[in-house]
């Protein structure tokens, strides 16, 4: 039998367009001739719905879906479909919900594998609406033994993991159950298909289909997933669905960030293997570009509103918001001060030249003296600081939330991870914005990222990318000033934001002062109330900001 993996975007509550979307996608399958087309978790509903599972009328909404795509498959030659979706359960106790494969075939739900590995760290919380599957079943599709199992279920393989996070195997129990019924199964080729809502971080392609070729080897099987693709919220699932053959090799892979439908064949195993190597730097643009055009869109946006100050954080934002939703969907507004340099104006007209985008030039030199006049008779005696270098942002966020609102163009917020983990960043000043597209890029990333746009011709200016960085909110202020290097910063942040050093570990293992790594720490400790009141951060990394970290504001922490 043929099978196809429909690698599709669906949007999280939209029932009717996800079912548009999966009937198409079974009827190219079904031109293909195939005999049985899958879809990812949740593919009915979307991943992740989060509290909406709560709503008795959303989980029931996905049931009529589901019984509607089953009468679908009632006609001739129609392929059985296996989709993602929520059910009631029908116990009196525990949760309400189930995180099922349903298969539909023959006009009907024939059969449900409920999912039975509930994934409850980092950016999932699904213990907090489903309840977990007691048993799991082999089923045979058009005579076709099949092993189901749902994203989590297939991730806790022991020889992989150093450490199983879950008492049980789900995989290991139908293979167990394979051998026990080898009278009926023997010779057949075991397939192990997995739908998955697997969220894209940094490395993750690789650490999914090295995961999935152990699997294949250990039980000697062909191994099938069919991952989400698109950006919801904060998540960017990036496809990258793959068939593994018994012996570990990749016999088909769809796309990486775009929707996608591949077909195979037991028969055909022997294929060479098309494994395609993962440029890190590439994948993470491109989860960017589709993080951010989704967001934009599926929010129900077609513009977008980027504060350019000549710097290079503006810059990546605008080339990727460019990428995203086209040229002339963003519009670049340059706001200077008496503290903003003739260049950084020049290089922000020259960006948006390059990217053949609209830009508006409003100088706020005027608003943020008045401001000052303003607060003068209260801020007698004091000397400028921080208070009044702060109005700056302050009144660019104010502008740019004034055209957001006018103009329908949601804004985006340029703040980087190094800024976001540090604090060196304004609230309710350069934090405005809908989404915060770079959020999880550290700096000296965002350098290799802007080289990445300008890799076939020059698209951010070379000025930009190479002077040093500044917020430009007092005469010569250059970032250096109040944090280290970018080059010492970042490796100290990622260190402890993303893997949880202590300053001594993290001293040890970059060979630097034990003093300067526990004053970035307490910057890091010290801005968690910024980090809570920001956009939602494009999740890239392993850990980012957001709702898989999740630290308290009123505490005394040591570091
Ligand atoms: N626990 C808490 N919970 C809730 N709110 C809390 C708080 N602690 C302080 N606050 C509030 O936060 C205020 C301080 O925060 P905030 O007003 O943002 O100001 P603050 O963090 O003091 O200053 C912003 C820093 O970011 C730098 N900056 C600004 C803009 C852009 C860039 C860049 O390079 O991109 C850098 C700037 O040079 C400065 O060093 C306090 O006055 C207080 O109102
Ligand atoms: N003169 C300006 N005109 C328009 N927007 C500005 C201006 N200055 C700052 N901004 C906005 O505020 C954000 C924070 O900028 P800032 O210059 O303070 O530091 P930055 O983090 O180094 O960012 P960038 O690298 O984009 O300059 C910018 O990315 C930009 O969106
Ligand atoms: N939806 C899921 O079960 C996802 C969990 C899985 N470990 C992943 O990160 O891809």
């Amino acid at each position: 039998m043929k099978i196809a993996l429909a690698q599709i975007n669906p949007t999280v509550g939209d029932f009717a367009g996800n079912a548009k979307k999966i009937l198409e996608y079974a009827s190219r399958a079904e031109a293909l001739g195939v005999g049985l087309v899958v879809f990812p978790e949740l593919a009915v509903c979307g991943y992740p719905p989060a509290d909406l599972l709560e709503k008795a009328s959303f989980v029931a909404r996905a049931e009529e879906v589901a019984a509607e795509l089953a009468q679908w498959t009632t006609g001739v030659g129609r392929p059985a479909i296996l989709c993602g979706t929520v059910m009631a359960t029908k116990a009196s106790v525990g949760k309400q919900v189930r995180n099922v494969a349903a298969l539909l075939d023959g006009g009907k739900l024939s059969f449900v594998q409920q999912k039975m590995l509930l994934p409850f760290y980092d950016v999932f919380d699904e213990q907090r609406y489903f309840e977990p599957a007691v048993e799991q079943a082999l089923v045979c599709v058009r005579g076709e033994p099949l092993a189901i199992t749902v994203c989590e279920d297939a991730w806790n393989d022991k020889s992989f993991w150093p450490r199983q996070m879950y008492p049980v195997d789900p995989v290991e129990k139908l293979m167990g159950q394979w051998e026990a019924q080898s009278q009926d199964l023997v010779g057949r080729q075991r397939v192990i298909l997995n739908i998955s809502a697997s969220p894209y971080w940094q490395g993750k392609q690789q650490v999914r289909q090295s995961m999935l070729a152990a699997l294949a080897r250990r039980h000697g099987a062909f191994v099938a997933m069919a991952n989400q693709v698109g950006g919801n919220d904060s998540l960017v699932f990036d496809g990258t669905s793959l068939v593994i053959r018994p012996d570990g090799e990749v016999v088909a892979q769809a796309a990486s960030f775009a929707e996608d439908l591949i077909v195979f064949d037991m028969e055909d195993g022997a294929a060479g293997a098309v494994e395609k190597p993962v440029d890190e730097v590439a994948a993470m643009w491109d989860a960017l570009v589709l993080g951010t055009r989704d967001y934009v869109r599926k929010c129900g946006f077609s513009k977008v509103l980027v504060g350019l100050s000549g710097g290079i954080d503006s810059a990546l934002v605008a080339a990727i918001a460019v990428e995203a939703l086209g040229k002339e969907n963003v519009i670049g507004v340059g706001m200077p001060t008496e503290y903003s340099s003739l260049g950084s104006i020049e290089d922000a007209k020259n960006l948006a030249k390059n990217l053949g985008v609209r830009f508006e030039l409003l100088p706020v030199h005027d608003v943020f003296a008045q401001f000052q006049f303003l607060l003068q008779p209260l801020f007698k005696g004091t000397p400028f600081g921080l208070a009044e270098e702060n109005l700056q942002p302050r009144i660019r966020g104010t502008l740019l939330m004034a055209l957001s609102n006018k103009f329908g163009a949601l804004v985006l917020t340029t703040g980087n991870k190094s800024e976001m983990s540090t604090g060196y960043c304004t609230l309710y000043g350069d934090m405005v914005g809908a989404l915060a597209v770079i959020g999880d890029v550290m700096k000296t990333r965002v350098y290799a990222l802007s080289r990445y746009v300008n890799r076939t011709k020059e698209v951010i200016p070379w000025e930009t990318i190479s002077k040093p960085p500044s917020a430009e909110l007092r005469p010569g202020q250059q970032d250096t000033d109040s944090l280290p290097p970018y080059e010492v910063l970042d490796p100290i942040l990622e260190a402890y934001v993303e893997r949880y050093c202590s300053a001594e570990q993290i001293a040890e293992e970059q060979g630097v002062d034990v003093a300067l790594v526990r004053s970035v720490l307490q910057l890091v400790e010290k801005s968690e109330y910024k980090r809570q009141q920001a956009a939602p951060v494009l999740k890239v990394t392993r850990k980012s900001f957001g709702m898989g970290r999740r630290f308290p504001i009123a505490v005394k922490v040591q570091v």
